[in-house]
């Protein structure tokens, strides 16, 4: 698996839960895959049909999403297609029939009206698994419910003993148990990660649909994208998508519109220019939603906030995917929650309504709070946070930290008010009589003679609507849901708590109330005093130069990477795809670091796949080694990675302290040639004649590491065998990075393992796994000299001997080797490492398989 990860991907380990998910796939298993948005849910389904060369069919919703993805994975030499109505070419239905086809992405649509004979005949050639990608569209709780969706479970009698994998980034406990319901999954491996998205910052503010609002918008979003980077601004309806579209042109940034009333040849327009990044800024409505797969997103921005914290998650996650900083800026107005109330009053089902007006409530409580964002939207994905400051959203990033206000007296009063309303209204009502109205139903109600009317007049109708929401956050006021014919009507009551605090406050008198403002208070409370808020579009954005030289870039290795940046944009054209496709800007920036000077270097560095070295390595070698030349930087850096925690690293970064070249001395060289080309021993390069003295084998193994690890070739088989470094230890090794969560320090790794496995075990297993290298997975037979029959091999080593057997590459028609065990072992089965076999058969597989160590 590692093999095919570095070959197609470029990278060298897994993330979290892939492999695992990929076990399960492999072992035929259902999957429920809840993982967050760019932590690699993709890879799971992509990697088995790599490996098993049988195709993945994948449901995909929307026709953006399938293309993005068929580009990308073209750029990796992935053999990938789609089919749905917007596929023009008539001969992919039958190409994919036969099997020409390593990923094939289908809309729900064209998978539940594809004939029977279709999935006959892709059964016939092989399947590896079916992926509902965006399962969450199955649930009617989801926040993109997708009729069509539910009708996929009709797949499962035509692909039977196919895994089917549900995939998504957003579910609710309820979303996930309507997913394996509605899809009939099976017996399940489910997954599910942390929902953090670390690299973004989240911030919320509210706004005004008016014209200034824009302007000044659209003057932040110009100095903003001057940078650098894409720009996402999501709008809640068509008509606010042509107001912000309309102040961003005025103002000179290059802006196009997307949503559902242009034309699809438009809209294709809009989104390809943007992958490729011919255009900064889409002004979208959620018809761009899921549709986007563009890694390098820096901002997005929510003129309106979205109708739940799943839609807002999901949107907003699309910037950073890249693992690199990224920037969300929430823009809210109490009217767009008043939607809610319209939506659920609809003709729809209850447990649609119910589900509508849940979603706009967690919304609404999103917006108001005055706590750390990425803990309430963890929470509300059922993930407890372990950080009380996150260091990275509006609210924990107060100049002077949270600050509290004394709120007794506020509060007395709104209770005091909402008590007398007598739960019969919404907040409203007791928010007009505390502001003196004498509308005809205060009027009515006869609230105009209460002694508390026109007693909160100083305040805005806005602060205090932002203050009753805390005191509902807070237990102190209650909300009840009423429906009528026409509408939902929330209604606001006194909570025990708050009774018991009006109680005691007039006791005792005065009772300390301690709470935070709201964005909304603040604001208001800006606007009373006179003082111009900020926008803060840019607040929490680091621009990329500032966060490379943060990572321990000089400026002459950022000049680097822009040329590399150019260089990929200039290929990307070339190759009539998106500059994302071609590598990753964080695969970029390692190879400014590392700078190598030839393929077999730069193959090593992190996101480099072979298909990246043999279409552009030598444009791209060339592009540094002129650049080099140009700064008088020297080539072949070695860089060193620190790991962020597991769910993030991908968003690796590079540190110059430990960067260091390396020293590989002619002492070095002479010991790998020795033992590379010469092919003597470890023991007899320590002790070779002209020695004055000999040195110890382990100083000669350490010698050929260092020169492996620049990159020097090395027999692998060989040096396994010699230095008695076996699969076996290879894989505990591997289980114990995994359980550490790192590879940084070796002490908690070598904790794990049992005393025969040595620091020097650790580290060939990491060099190994750093120049690409891994032990076939499955293919190993284990013989025992003591199995062999006659004529036995005289046999040097008394130990195991080691026999790969790369059969379903090598020979893939030999009615031997096709099916495991490739060797049909009459000496019997005791295991599947361990056979008993007769050694004509042994030599059989010996001649016709390539054998790696025997
Ligand atoms: N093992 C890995 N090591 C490093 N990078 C990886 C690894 N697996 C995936 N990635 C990269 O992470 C990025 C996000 O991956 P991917 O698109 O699969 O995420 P996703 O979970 O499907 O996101 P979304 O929910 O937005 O569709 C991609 O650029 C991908 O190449």
């Amino acid at each position: 698996m590692e093999t095919v990860l570095k070959e197609f991907f470029g990278y060298r380990s897994f993330r979290p839960f892939q492999k695992e998910i990929i076990s399960e796939i492999l072992n035929g298993k259902d999957c429920l895959v809840v993982m967050a948005t760019g932590s690699g849910k993709s890879m799971c389904y992509q990697m088995p049909p790599l490996i098993t060369k049988k195709t993945a069919v994948v449901i995909s919703p929307l026709i953006s999403l399938m293309q993005d993805q068929v580009m990308g994975l073209r750029q990796r030499g992935i053999r990938a297609e789609f089919l749905g109505s917007a596929q023009t070419d008539s001969t992919v239905d039958s190409r994919a029939q036969r099997g020409e086809f390593d990923v094939l992405y289908m809309t729900p649509e064209k998978a539940c009206s594809s004939s029977a004979s279709f999935w006959s005949s892709l059964l016939h050639t092989g399947v590896s698994l079916l992926a509902v990608d965006e399962a969450h569209c199955v649930s009617e709780w989801g926040h993109d419910f997708r009729p069509e969706y539910q009708k996929l479970d009709i797949l499962r009698p035509h692909l039977p003993r196919v895994p089917f994998v549900a995939l998504t980034a957003t579910a609710t406990e309820g979303v996930r148990e309507d997913i394996v319901t509605s899809l009939k999954l099976q017996n399940v491996f489910t997954a599910i990660s942390s929902f953090d998205r670390s690299n973004i910052f989240y911030g919320v503010k509210t706004f005004n649909r008016t014209s200034a609002f824009r302007e000044e918008l659209a003057r932040e979003v110009y100095k903003d994208v001057a940078g650098g980077g894409s720009t996402l601004i999501y709008c809640t309806t068509v008509k606010d998508v042509g107001e912000v579209t309309e102040a961003l042109i005025k103002t000179g940034v290059d802006a196009r519109p997307y949503h559902a009333q242009l034309s699809s040849k438009l809209r294709e327009e809009t989104h390809r220019a943007f992958s490729r990044d011919e255009l900064q800024v889409v002004v979208a409505t959620v018809a761009f939603g899921m549709g986007i797969d563009k890694p390098d997103i820096r901002r997005v921005i929510h003129y309106g906030c979205p109708k739940s914290l799943e839609a807002y998650y999901q949107e907003s996650g699309r910037a950073g995917r890249d693992g690199l900083p990224a920037t969300s800026w929430l823009y809210f107005t109490r009217q767009d929650f008043v939607k809610g109330d319209f939506y659920a009053s609809s003709n729809v089902s209850e447990a649609r309504r119910n589900a509508v007006l849940e979603a706009y409530s967690a919304a609404q409580r999103y917006c108001s709070s005055s706590g750390c964002r990425r803990s309430s939207l963890l929470e509300y994905f059922g993930e407890k946070s372990t950080r009380k400051n996150c260091g990275n959203c509006d609210n924990c990033c107060k100049p002077d930290g949270l600050q509290f206000f004394e709120m007794a007296e506020p509060a007395h009063l709104l209770l005091t008010t909402v008590k007398l309303c007598g739960g019969k209204w919404g907040m409203n009502m007791p928010i007009d009589v505390l502001r003196g109205s004498n509308a005809r139903k205060i009027v009515e109600q006869g609230y105009d003679k209460s002694p508390v009317h026109g007693l909160g007049r100083k305040k805005s109708a806005l602060w205090w609507k932002g203050f009753g929401d805390q005191l509902l956050a807070e237990g102190y006021l209650l909300e009840t849901r009423k429906i009528t014919p026409v509408a939902q009507i929330r209604l606001v009551s006194v909570a025990f708590k708050g009774e018991t605090f009006l109680s005691s406050a007039s006791h005792v008198g005065k009772t300390s109330l301690m709470l935070p403002l709201t964005p909304e208070m603040v604001d208001e409370e800006k606007k009373q005093a006179g003082l111009a808020r900020s926008l803060s579009v840019s607040e929490g954005h680091v621009s990329m130069s500032d966060h490379l030289k943060s990572s321990g870039f000089s400026e002459g290795e950022i000049t680097v990477y822009n040329s590399l940046l150019d260089c990929r944009l200039s290929m990307a054209k070339r190759n009539f795809t998106a500059p994302y496709a071609i590598c990753s800007e964080l695969t970029l920036q390692k190879i400014a670091k590392s700078r190598p000077s030839n393929e077999a270097r730069l193959r090593m560095i992190e996101g480099v796949n072979q298909w990246l070295v043999a279409q552009h390595g030598s444009e791209i070698l060339i592009r540094i080694k002129t650049c080099c030349e140009r700064l008088g930087l020297s080539l072949d850096h070695v860089e060193s990675i620190v790991q962020r925690p597991p769910n993030h690293d991908d968003t690796a970064t590079l540190v110059s302290p430990r960067s260091q070249e390396i020293n590989i001395t002619q002492a070095k060289v002479e010991a790998w040639k020795l033992w590379q080309e010469k092919e003597l021993s470890l023991f007899e390069i320590a002790t070779l004649p002209e020695r004055p003295r000999p040195i110890k084998e382990d100083t000669v193994l350490a010698y050929i590491c260092e020169c492996v690890a620049a990159g020097y070739e090395i027999n692998w088989g060989r040096f396994c065998s010699e230095t008695k470094f076996t699969k076996a230890k290879s894989d505990e090794i591997r289980e114990a990075i995994e359980k550490v969560g790192s590879s940084e320090a070796l002490k908690p790794i070598k904790e794990q393992l049992p005393e025969s496995i040595s620091y020097g075990d650790i580290k060939l297993h990491l060099l190994m796994l750093s120049r690409g290298f891994s032990f076939p997975a499955e293919d190993v037979v284990v013989l025992q000299s003591s199995q062999l029959q006659s004529p036995a091999q005289p046999l040097d080593n008394a130990g195991d001997i080691e026999i790969s057997l790369i059969c379903p590459k090598v020979v893939p028609q030999d009615p031997v080797l096709t099916k495991p065990p490739w060797i049909s072992a009459e000496g019997g089965t005791a295991s599947r490492q361990r056979r008993k076999l007769p050694i004509a058969t042994t030599q059989i597989a010996l001649k016709k398989a390539k054998v790696w160590d025997a």
